[in-house]
């Protein structure tokens, strides 16, 4: 029989947060939270290893769609270099009009671009002002007629925490335990920038009692740990550290999503699949639809490990192909030996980036820089393409498709691009779309289901976007069908029903994003009208 946390007699009544400990009663359950069990009760522990230095364990089972942790960021502040944006809210900063001249709203005491006086009199802005009035510092940002990407902003998030140890010495301290990289980032191209900028603001413009080494650990810091924090609507963007998130390690297959919440960006983190007692809680530091070559690469210079997860080690990323290649030979038209028709090319160990690559099927091989070129030259054929244009994203799948099947990386990138086009770009509205692409629009999605199944599977953000592009597509062809008398009342409830099944599971994935929560509202009402609309008379 368990017994209460509090007084040790025999308790019933599990802690609903940690389920470790048990309360006899409601009142004990209440003093034992006051007396300290409100800094223990989490669904995780941190543990070390050799290999993944800090990392978050499941204590007990999570539920898939829990939320694991909630946070405050430790210290938010602008990204290294970016357009003009508010100091204190992050807002991306349009110019007023002074008489004849153009420029922003500025704070009265350190001349740096904001929002107005409340922002100008935030907590946030205070000590980072103080310090530079002291030294009679101006910023000189101006508007030059268009918004220019600012290197000045590079100072600003480093500041906040160096400042940190004067007025928190606690949240400096922890923050400066974190993983840095320091050593590995200390002699690269951006580390000898940011020792001429960083470095000289502090010490020689400021004059703040910091060394070198002390500066740029705060700045490599950001880098390894920091998160891209994003407002819903696309107004703000900047980038903080949350101390407990900071213990979340990567993997290419990850088992949580987060999302921000509020005007001071507090950030969840939420299980997309359940999660067993004892497994790693995982997240993911690079985009999922890169191949393998791509997000090695990105987290070697970025993060500096060699990830070694599961989907890395399989050469088909677990049956996707997404890192591979149609073989020349098995599926060149005009070759004498070609004998396997969609035969692919896979590196023969996705653990080393130098391994050769060699056909499943055949004995052609072709050398790991072969693939990285022509892998980099395409990457580069599709990132130049116009956003807008689904045109160059259809014409690039097609000049392609001799070489790269239908889920390679760059294929599913394409893909994307359409299914955010069609049905959303101007000229492409869902009801204006003809019957070709809106087809085209629901099979894409299928697809990139099946892959989102595959590499995020479960209540993945990438899941939710996707069910909510393909229901409403489903939801408009019906409608088509139905008033063109291509199929019954009954007809139409069955697709609109199914239609339905697939709005409520992505309004179970994208709720936890507030904002989302009146767009699916609307979403449900219309299709429940529909459905109401289409009734058939006999039933
Ligand atoms: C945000 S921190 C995560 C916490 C970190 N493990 C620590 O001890 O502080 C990111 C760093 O953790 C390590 N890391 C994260 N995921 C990893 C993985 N899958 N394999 C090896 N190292 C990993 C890398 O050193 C990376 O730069």
């Amino acid at each position: 029989m368990p017994t209460c946390d509090v007084c040790q007699q025999p308790a019933n009544q599990i802690c609903g947060g940690c389920k470790l400990v048990y309360y006899c009663s409601r009142p004990h359950q209440k003093l034992g939270w006051r007396e300290g069990h409100k800094f223990k009760c989490c669904a995780f522990k941190i543990e070390y290893s050799d290999t993944l230095g800090r990392h978050m364990i499941a204590t007990r089972d999570i539920k898939q769609g829990e939320m694991i942790l909630k946070e405050k960021p430790a210290v938010i502040g602008p990204r290294i270099a970016c357009t003009t944006v508010c100091l204190s809210c992050g807002k991306y900063l349009d110019p007023n009009q002074f008489q004849d001249n153009f420029d922003y709203y500025k704070c009265s005491k350190c001349n740096w671009p904001m929002c107005g006086p409340e922002c100008e009199n935030a907590e946030v802005h205070k000590p980072e002002c103080k310090a530079m009035t002291e030294r009679k510092y101006k910023c000189d940002i101006k508007y030059i007629g268009s918004n220019k990407v600012q290197a000045a902003y590079c100072v600003i998030s480093p500041m906040r925490v160096l400042l940190m140890r004067h007025s928190n010495p606690l949240q400096f301290e922890s923050i400066m335990n974190l993983e840095s990289h320091l050593e590995d980032r200390v002699n690269t191209s951006l580390y000898t920038v940011l020792k001429a900028n960083l470095v000289t603001f502090i010490v020689h413009v400021l004059g703040l009692p910091f060394d070198e080494e002390t500066i740029l650990k705060v700045a490599s810091i950001f880098d390894t740990n920091s998160f891209d924090v994003r407002s819903p609507d696309g107004t703000k963007r900047l980038r903080a550290i949350y101390l407990t998130a900071s213990m979340v390690d990567h993997s290419c297959k990850p088992n949580t999503k987060h999302v921000f919440l509020g005007d001071h960006f507090h950030l969840a983190l939420i299980a997309t699949v359940p999660i067993t007692k004892g497994d790693l809680i995982t997240a993911t530091y690079c985009q999922s639809l890169w191949g393998t070559l791509d997000r090695r690469k990105y987290l070697m210079t970025n993060k500096f490990f060699a990830c070694e997860c599961d989907r890395c080690k399989d050469p088909t990323e677990f049956g996707t192909n997404l890192g591979n290649i149609y073989c020349s030979v098995c599926n060149n038209p005009f070759s004498q030996t070609r004998q396997w028709r969609g035969a692919m090319l896979h590196s023969t160990n996705p653990m080393d980036e130098n391994a050769p690559w060699k056909c499943e099927k055949c004995e052609h091989t072709i050398l790991a820089k072969q693939m990285f070129w022509g892998n980099n030259a395409l990457k580069q054929d599709l990132y130049k393409l116009n956003k807008t244009d689904p045109k160059n994203y259809e014409d690039f799948i097609e000049k392609y498709s001799q070489t790269l099947h239908p889920s390679n990386h760059l294929v599913v990138q394409a893909k994307l691009a359409l299914v955010q086009i069609y049905g959303n770009q101007k000229g492409y509205g869902l009801t204006e779309l003809p019957e070709n692409l809106l087809k085209r629009k629901i099979d894409l999605c299928h697809e990139l289901l099946e892959i989102a199944d595959k590499l995020e599977p479960g209540m993945s953000k990438f899941r939710g976007e996707i069910l909510l592009d393909l229901q409403a597509a489903m939801t408009i062809q019906t409608k088509r069908e139905f008033e063109t008398g291509k199929i019954t009342k009954a007809g139409a409830q069955d697709e609109l029903m199914e239609s339905l099944v697939l709005l409520q599971e992505a309004t179970n994935i994208l709720r936890v994003e507030p904002h989302m929560n009146d767009i699916l509202e609307g979403k449900i009402q219309e299709l429940t009208s529909l459905l109401d609309a289409t009734e058939p008379e006999n039933k």
